[in-house]
């Protein structure tokens, strides 16, 4: 079994999730408590390496109430540094990791009481995370990007529902909201998304998208939840 996922992020017009420099700030202080409201209902908060390192962020809630998600990172060579605000005091961390990951820093991220998984090979398996995460008690999982970690996540199916929120700049080159291998054309997405609803933001200048993520094929092997 696995949790019901969700998928979060701000995006310029033309689909940038960050810019070449890393820059990221896109939302309004609306869209950030709709993230923050979100952050509230799931039971984790799922980003990977690049993120957990570039933003350094706290992933708690602060502009909504409710409490702190479980923070999850996913580091294939456990390249982020033990002074990041994830490993902080204000709420539980998980890392996955795998066999790159050196000994000795699994080790100082134990004594920080940081729970590390790690994987016994070269890659990090996304349902593998979801499952363990299920087998933890949680049931609800919103994926923060980046654009790698969403791929990862999202090429196999499993999200269940995107929500897009579209701010009013362009970068012209940067990271995607998705990025990986890529599907050739419509026909290879392994899902097809259904249009949820569209919203006006409160700022009068973004538009929150949402979309169901409906697998065009239910695998079995990932123990698929169905909505
Ligand atoms: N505007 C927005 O809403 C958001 C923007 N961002 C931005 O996205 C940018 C980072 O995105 P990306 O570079 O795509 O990186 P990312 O944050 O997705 O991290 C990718 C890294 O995570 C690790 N990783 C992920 N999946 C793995 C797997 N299955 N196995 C092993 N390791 C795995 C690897 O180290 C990989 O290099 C940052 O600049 C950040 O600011 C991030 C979240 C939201
Ligand atoms: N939804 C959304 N909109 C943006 O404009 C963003 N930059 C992000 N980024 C995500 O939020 C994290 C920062 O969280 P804290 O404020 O430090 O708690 C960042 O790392 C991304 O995951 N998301």
């Amino acid at each position: 079994m696995r949790p019901y996922v969700y998928l979060m992020a701000a995006v310029t017009i033309d689909g940038r999730i960050a810019s070449k420099s890393g820059y990221s700030r896109l939302s309004c202080p609306h869209d950030l408590k709709r993230l923050h409201a979100l952050r509230a209902e799931v039971d984790a908060v799922i980003v990977g390496a690049n993120t957990a390192i570039i933003d350094n962020p706290r992933l708690t809630v602060r502009y909504a109430a409710g409490r702190n998600p479980t923070r999850v990172l996913i580091d294939g060579a456990l390249r982020a540094p033990t002074t990041l605000r994830i490993f902080d005091k204000t709420a539980p961390t998980i890392v996955y990791t795998t066999n790159l990951a050196p000994a000795e820093k699994i080790n100082e991220l134990r004594r920080l009481g940081i729970e590390v998984v790690v994987f016994p090979s070269h890659r990090v398996d996304p349902a593998s995370v979801l499952s363990d995460l299920y087998n933890r008690g949680v049931r609800k999982v919103l994926i923060e990007g980046g654009g790698r970690t969403n791929w990862e996540f999202i090429s196999k199916c499993l999200v269940d529902e995107v929500i897009v929120t579209v701010t009013p700049y362009v970068f012209g080159s940067g990271v995607s909201l998705v990025e990986g291998e890529g599907f050739k054309d419509i026909e290879e997405m392994p899902f097809n998304l259904k249009l949820l609803g569209v919203k006006l933001c409160e700022c009068g200048k973004e538009v929150v998208v949402k979309y169901a993520v409906e697998c065009k094929k239910v695998d079995t092997k990932y123990n698929r939840l169905e909505n």
